[in-house]
């Protein structure tokens, strides 16, 4: 292949030097929207102490691909990867070839998302060891050239006990580590019954979720499946963290106000900071604003801001 053109990001290997732009990510973030990753950027930002270039402000890298968005702060790399698995495994496809264009060495994934508790209240954060299909089958089952292909959905089981003991005692979170159930659908894929459709009753739905819960699954979401196939295939070690908006046991709407919501997101975001800073070897719980790191390419977000400009 003469230069590979990563289509969704708007980056190509031909057309931007992949290499200066990326070779000194370590971490990659990830999570549905484009708004909660602009905060985690800016929060990471802070948390670590990055500066931007003078005049420089924070720019979607991707912005020109209108489909995901994307933000660099130092060694951290972060997506928003849209909702459910044909779009996170479209944009992780592109981002581990980023990875390997980039000559990155051994990035760690991290998708902070949101989800549902099964027996576990709104607020608080569910880490998945592994993650199961709405059969509870634990592995992604894609379709390719007509056959179906399985990649079992394993995470790191270090990583997520690394990061559990990150939790600290005055957080306002309980943080556990199970299974997450990935489905194909938010309504009837979960068993709710305030779909559009629902051809089941109350006691249908409790009994499915009883299964679930028997089984040590401790939250629904719709991409840790192929998040973890995928970077399991890669050899990419990985993590999930999400937050739980409600009890499922309890009921089906997200009825929590727009503001509690929105402090909630934050929760992952605290956990997969800690990480990070001890990674980078900055202490965790000292806001770092005062010790700014150097910036190891002053001329990297004018290039960002120039390539990204002239790409089509
Ligand atoms: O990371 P997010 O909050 O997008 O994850 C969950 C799973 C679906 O994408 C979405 C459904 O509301 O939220
Ligand atoms: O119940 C929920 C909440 C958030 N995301 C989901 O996929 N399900």
């Amino acid at each position: 292949m003469e230069q590979d053109i990563l289509y969704h990001l708007a980056l190509g290997s031909g057309s931007h030097d992949l290499v200066e732009m990326f070779s000194e990510i370590r971490f990659v973030c990830m999570g549905g929207t484009p708004k909660r990753m602009e905060q985690f950027a800016n929060f990471i930002m802070d948390e670590i102490g990055y500066k931007l270039p003078a005049g420089t402000t924070l720019l979607d890298i991707s912005y020109r691909s209108y489909r995901y968005s994307m933000y660099k702060v130092g060694p951290v790399l972060c997506f928003s990867h849209g909702m459910g698995i044909p779009s996170v495994g479209i944009l992780l496809h592109e981002v581990i070839k980023l990875m390997y264009h980039a000559k990155c060495k051994d990035p760690i994934f991290f998708r902070l998302g949101t989800c549902g508790g099964i027996g576990i209240e709104g607020g608080n954060l569910v880490i998945s060891e592994s993650a199961v299909d709405g059969m509870l089958q634990p592995f992604l089952e894609l379709p390719v050239l007509g056959k179906l292909k399985r990649r079992p959905a394993i995470l790191d089981k270090q990583l997520a006990n690394d990061l559990k003991n990150l939790h600290m005692d005055d957080d306002p979170f309980s943080v556990s580590v199970g299974k997450t159930m990935c489905t194909y659908d938010f309504y009837e894929g979960q068993g709710r019954l305030d779909g559009a459709f629902c051809d089941y009753n109350e006691a249908d739905k409790l009994s499915f979720l009883k299964k679930v819960h028997d089984a040590n699954i401790l939250n629904m979401e719709m991409e840790s499946l192929c998040f973890a196939a995928l970077c399991y295939h890669a050899g990419i070690k990985a993590a999930v963290v999400c937050v739980t908006l409600l009890n499922r046991l309890h009921g089906d709407q997200v009825s929590t106000p727009k503001e509690t919501l929105n402090k909630w997101q934050e929760y992952p975001q605290i956990l997969v900071a800690r990480y990070i800073k001890k990674q980078l070897g900055l202490p965790i719980n000292i806001p770092q604003r005062e010790h700014p790191q150097v910036v190891k390419n002053p001329k990297h977000a004018q290039m960002v801001r120039q390539e990204s400009a002239s790409f089509e």
